[in-house]
């Protein structure tokens, strides 16, 4: 069987409210701040759905015996945010995870070269094989940040098929790369636009994610 990237655009209407938001040019910091943690929430929600680890028990009600289904909280999950923007995503995703273990991982692009470079790096030397890893990242362009994300991640042991990306907008540049290097990962997105400009902006895009986030 061959493995091909999935990519996922929720057809949810809170997630196009808080797009709409976040796209719009007059949206100030405060707000588009908040547009980042709720679809941090909401693409958490749906990338979690058949992902997160559960186990089947027998409660007992007031009234009598039934099954229940409880989330494994020994399975090991981690969050891996791309700084800075992917922290914008942390609050929505953090809440529906309250147990993962937060690695950070800092990355800069270079605005000539648009070359990924790491500044920061939490992660641990070797994950236990079995670790699930949500990837907040809000924007997926020429794909040079994720790309190198993949590899710390891959070569301390994850396996891409456990590992889940959300993005608010992703580019066919970064989803091309993705998928040739890392077909069985999947991506939960809000919107994938049609190109990356000179510059190694999305567009029509958002604009510049941490600066928006944090008014720089
Ligand atoms: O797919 P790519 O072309 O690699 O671009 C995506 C990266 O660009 C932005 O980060 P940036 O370097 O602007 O840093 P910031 O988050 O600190 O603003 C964005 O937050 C991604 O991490
Ligand atoms: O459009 C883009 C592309 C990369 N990073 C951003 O913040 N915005």
């Amino acid at each position: 069987m061959t493995l091909q990237l999935r990519v996922y655009v929720p057809p949810h209407p809170l997630i196009k409210h808080w797009l709409a938001i976040a796209r719009n040019a007059a949206t100030p910091s405060s707000l588009f701040r908040i547009s980042m943690t709720e679809l941090g929430r909401w693409l958490t929600y749906e990338a979690i759905r058949d992902w997160l680890p559960t186990k089947d028990v027998t409660l007992e009600t007031p009234l009598a015996t039934c099954p229940g289904t409880f989330v494994d909280s020994e399975a090991p999950v981690a969050i891996v945010p791309i700084l800075r923007a992917g922290l914008a995503l942390m609050d929505g995703a953090q809440t529906l995870l309250p147990l993962a273990s937060i690695y950070h991982l800092g990355f800069v692009r270079n605005e000539a070269t648009l070359e990924a470079s790491c500044y920061l790096n939490k992660l641990p030397d070797q994950f236990d094989p079995q670790t699930r890893v949500l990837i907040p990242e809000p924007m997926l362009a020429t794909g040079g940040t994720i790309i190198s994300v993949m590899a710390e991640l891959t070569k301390r042991g994850i396996d891409p098929a456990m590992v889940r990306i959300i993005s608010v907008v992703t580019a066919p540049p970064a989803l091309q790369k993705l998928s040739a290097a890392y077909p069985s990962l999947q991506v939960y997105t809000a919107a994938i636009d049609e190109q990356v400009n000179e510059q190694g902006f999305i567009v029509p895009g958002l604009g510049d994610a941490g600066d928006r986030t944090f008014g720089t």
